[in-house]
């Protein structure tokens, strides 16, 4: 059973807008998910927003160009910091693999292999995420129906399959830049999500 295990309050991103951290009892996975918890300046009335976020250091601390991370790490702050919610910080670096495995793949992509691929070529699946620990921290902090930032049908899939009722999906900006660009059409055509690109 997952329960809060300590909450505290900090100021985060960019505009440094006040927040609340929690830490968890019961993660079987021994990861250090987090949450933070926005209490929003106009908050929406309805189920609470919420962003469910895997880890990626060379995204969300690195800036990298090889993905889209950390600028939807940012919107998801700006957007929780209007509308109130909760975003979940996943330690699930690389879907799922870790930070050595996706630099191996990061090398493979360099030879021709799209981000896919890579992962299926190291043995591992193409997407390893399991999001059972995510729910059971939603109903640690009494919440059990959402709206979800995400482009990701994978995510809305497997947070319904474990209980939470998912009202709603709401998409974030497409950030492309140069060094993305290839990897955000393979997540359009081979990972179904839903992004408004060619
Ligand atoms: N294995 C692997 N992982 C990657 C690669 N690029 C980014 N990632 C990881 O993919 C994950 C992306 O997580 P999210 O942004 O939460 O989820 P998403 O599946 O892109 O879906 P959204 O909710 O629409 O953003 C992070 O853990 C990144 O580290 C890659 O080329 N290979
Ligand atoms: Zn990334």
């Amino acid at each position: 059973m997952i329960k809060v295990r300590q909450t505290v309050p900090l100021k985060v991103g960019r505009s440094q807008v006040e927040a609340e951290l929690s830490s968890f009892h019961g993660l079987e996975s021994g990861k250090e998910h987090v949450a933070m918890r926005f209490a929003g300046t106009t908050p929406a009335s309805g189920a609470p927003l919420v962003r469910m976020h895997s880890e990626c250091l060379t995204g969300d601390v690195f800036h990298s160009s090889r993905c889209d991370c950390g600028e939807q790490l940012n919107e998801a702050i700006e957007r929780l910091h209007l509308s109130g919610g909760v975003l979940l910080y996943l330690r699930q670096e690389g879907r799922g693999i870790g930070l050595y495995n996706k630099l191996d793949a990061y090398a493979l992509q360099d030879t021709g292999l799209n981000t896919y691929e890579a992962n299926v070529k190291l043995g591992f699946g193409e997407d390893q995420r399991d999001f059972a620990e995510a729910a059971g921290m939603l109903k640690a902090m009494g919440i059990e129906r959402i709206r979800l930032i995400t482009n990701n049908p994978r995510k809305v899939k497997q947070l319904t399959d474990y209980g939470i009722e998912v009202e709603a999906m709401v998409h974030t900006s497409v950030h492309m830049k140069p060094g993305n660009e290839s990897y955000l059409k393979t997540k359009k055509n081979h990972g179904n999500h839903q992004l408004a690109i060619d």
